[in-house]
């Protein structure tokens, strides 16, 4: 029988570290996937120097995972941020990355920049972020969404998209279009199936392209899909690029909102401002009876909001049609049901306030 995700992290959790503490008490554990006997995921460790370190531990993983009955492959990669000069390469698809520049810089003909995240997993991030998108667009905002989420690309399944962007000058990256939004997803750019192991540097160069050398047009609002968590890519967006800010999405229970604060924390570290905080997967209403239930609890998010004098931008609910329209490539937004009407209500407060 495969292992279960528990089992993967119990293992995990007896591997000590140099210097104290084990694999998941030290937070070092992301993009864990466990599909069957496959487990992979990446630890991400603070420098490259501690990287080096962190190889003995990766060994003992690796081996006391393989050791687990029912399990058939174990990959871990080990990355940490890159070193100031540290050349990006170039994705496959166009040009170079051109040098490093030195602040954030603004993206051309985007007016706004904003950076959908959550500090955990599985949260309904991308869910937001293409439904948002939708509903921008639906309200005449000209928008553009950037699957960021390298571990995880999930933007081309929900926005149904599944082309290769076309480079006719091997430099520019011409994006794609799909329910009125120009979409560009780093899994676009991979064959399908094929996991991103990448380090450093080279997640830095991709986001570089993906925000520089896509033809994004002129955009009133780019929503920015990041990966879960607090690793190189929020780090890179928010210290090389213009952010008009960072959007947090929690579901309501306490291990979630756990991991929001660590989130929000980071963006306060990297002085990126957080416009506001959107609860998901809120409550439920049964479709057939109409008595609603929360399951994941309610109203937590708009607790932490207020404590932290943070806006509390919606709440949305867990809601079937939801899930099967992101599977099925047609983002509930783009209807006509309840949860779209959240969605415009939620775009609408976006502009009226001025950041989207
Ligand atoms: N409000 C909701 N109601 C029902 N299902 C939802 C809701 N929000 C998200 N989901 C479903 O939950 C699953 C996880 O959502 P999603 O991929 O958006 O999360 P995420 O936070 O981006 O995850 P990760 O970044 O770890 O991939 C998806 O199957 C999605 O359809």
């Amino acid at each position: 029988m495969a292992p279960t995700r528990d089992a993967v992290l119990q293992v995990l959790s007896r591997i000590t570290l140099p210097g104290g503490g084990t694999l998941t008490s030290r937070d070092m554990v992301r993009a864990l996937v466990v599909e069957g006997g496959d487990i992979r995921f990446v630890l991400e460790a603070p420098s490259a120097e501690e990287a080096r370190a962190l190889e003995p531990a990766r060994a003992a993983a690796e081996a006391a995972l393989r050791a687990l009955p029912g399990v058939a492959r174990v990959s871990v990669v080990t990355t940490a941020p890159a070193a100031p000069a540290a050349k990006a390469p170039s994705l496959k698809i166009g040009g170079h990355p051109t040098g490093q520049p030195a602040g954030p810089q603004p993206v051309r003909g985007v007016a706004r920049i904003l950076a959908i995240a959550s500090g955990k997993g599985g949260v309904g991030k991308s869910t937001v972020s293409s439904n948002l998108a939708v509903a921008l667009a639906r309200q005449g905002r000209r928008v553009g969404l950037l699957d960021a989420d390298i571990y995880g690309p999930s933007q081309p399944r929900m926005m149904g998209v599944n082309q290769r962007p076309a480079s006719p000058d091997g430099k520019t990256i011409i994006p794609l279009q799909a329910h009125g939004v120009t979409m560009m997803s780093i899994g676009l750019m991979l064959k399908e199936g094929e996991a991103v192991i990448w380090r450093g540097p080279m997640l830095m160069g991709a986001l570089q392209q993906m925000l520089g050398q896509v033809a994004w047009g002129e955009l009133d609002v780019l929503i920015v899909d990041l990966p879960p968590g607090t690793g190189d890519v929020q780090l890179t967006l928010c210290q090389r690029t213009q952010l008009t800010g960072a959007i947090v999405v929690s579901t309501p229970q306490d291990v979630a909102l756990l991991d929001a604060r660590k989130a929000l924390h980071m963006f306060e570290t990297l002085k990126t401002p957080v416009l506001g905080l959107i609860e998901n997967m809120s409550s439920f209403v049964c479709p057939n009876c109409g008595h609603e239930s929360h399951i994941f609890g309610h109203g937590g998010v708009r607790a932490e909001a207020a404590k932290l004098g943070l806006p509390f931008l919606g709440e949305l609910p867990i809601d079937l049609d939801t899930r099967l329209a992101g599977d099925a490539g047609t983002p509930v937004a783009a209807g006509d049901g309840p949860a779209a009407a959240a969605y415009a209500r939620l775009a609408a407060g976006l502009v009226a306030g001025g950041m989207a």
